[in-house]
């Protein structure tokens, strides 16, 4: 209700919760998949719930879409067919868009809802639909990625809920193999990896998947998301054999890009500096998840 403190906790974050000021309740629904949330909050603007699960703040979702859309393709040369899957907010597309190589987008969103709830009320993210080389798929992404032509995309983006509830297969080999399919040679992947300070074990089995399923390189990067469990959220980034690829000191630097289009929305988290940072990683995890 109004004026009160709603509590997020949840068997993926135990013995913990996070709390946020609840000013107005705007949407509550159940979709064929989740329940769907909409609030405005006392200091972080509208925020979006799914099944009890914070996905995403007007104050700062800029982190998450902006890093999970411009470390693989700022990775690249010259990327130009994306697939993203989940993103049914629009933000990733948004900031995929930036990108004037980029020449075809596919999104595959299995909830309908989450697409009309947030152009009804994140139009900031959703604006991200309104780009001519975005193609909708509504429908399950391990459905759309066993029929996907092999080698078609240059960049894969998992822009997914937890792994519990719809999204629970999108961190299986089997999943993992045909995105590997789905891309070209020195094609990327860039997968939300959760949090190093609450699933050590998920990233370790992610990245022990990764490391036999992508011959090139794999990777963990991670940023700062306040609104997100323990503050911070991972990203996986993977490319398969082929051209080598860096991900660490971005060949395709965004301030190369940036400017170009007056009236779009200015970046506000992600930049090169942040881009190589985000790959710097603490003691603990180097030796738990035996990254380089
Ligand atoms: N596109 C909005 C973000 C979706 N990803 C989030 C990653 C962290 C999770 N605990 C919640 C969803």
């Amino acid at each position: 209700k109004s004026g009160e403190v709603v509590y997020f906790n949840n068997p993926m974050w135990p013995g913990e919760a996070h709390s946020i000021k609840v000013e107005k309740i705007l949407y509550k629904e159940k979709s064929e998949y989740q329940e769907v949330l909409v609030f405005e909050s006392l200091t972080y603007g509208k925020v979006l719930v799914l099944d009890g699960i914070v996905q995403l703040t007007e104050k700062d979702e800029c982190a998450y879409q902006e890093m999970i859309a411009h470390l693989p393709l700022c990775s690249i040369p010259s990327p130009k067919t994306v697939l993203v899957v989940g993103g049914g907010d629009g933000g990733v597309l948004r900031e995929i868009s930036r990108h004037s190589s980029v020449e075809h987008i596919d999104i595959c969103e299995i909830d309908k809802m989450v697409i009309d709830v947030s152009k009804k009320f994140f139009p900031d993210l959703a604006v991200g639909f309104e780009d001519p080389r975005v193609h909708l798929h509504v429908g399950d992404a391990i459905e759309f990625l066993r029929c996907a032509p092999e080698g078609k995309y240059d960049a894969v983006i998992v822009d997914s809920s937890d792994p519990v509830g719809p999204a629970q297969e999108l961190v299986e080999k089997p999943f993992f193999e045909t995105i590997a399919k789905a891309l070209r040679p020195g094609g990327v992947l860039c997968n939300m990896a959760e949090s190093m300070w609450l699933h050590t074990h998920l990233i370790q089995d992610m990245i022990s998947i990764c490391r036999e399923t992508f011959k090139g390189s794999v990777r963990y990067a991670w940023a700062s998301v306040p609104t997100y469990p323990s503050g911070v959220i991972g990203f996986l980034l993977c490319s398969t054999e082929g051209p080598h690829v860096d991900f660490v000191n971005p060949i395709n630097p965004i301030e190369k890009l940036e400017g170009a289009d007056k009236h779009r929305r200015k970046l506000r988290f992600y930049n090169s500096e942040m881009h190589s940072a985000a790959f710097a990683l603490p003691a603990f995890l180097k030796r738990e998840v035996s990254l380089l």
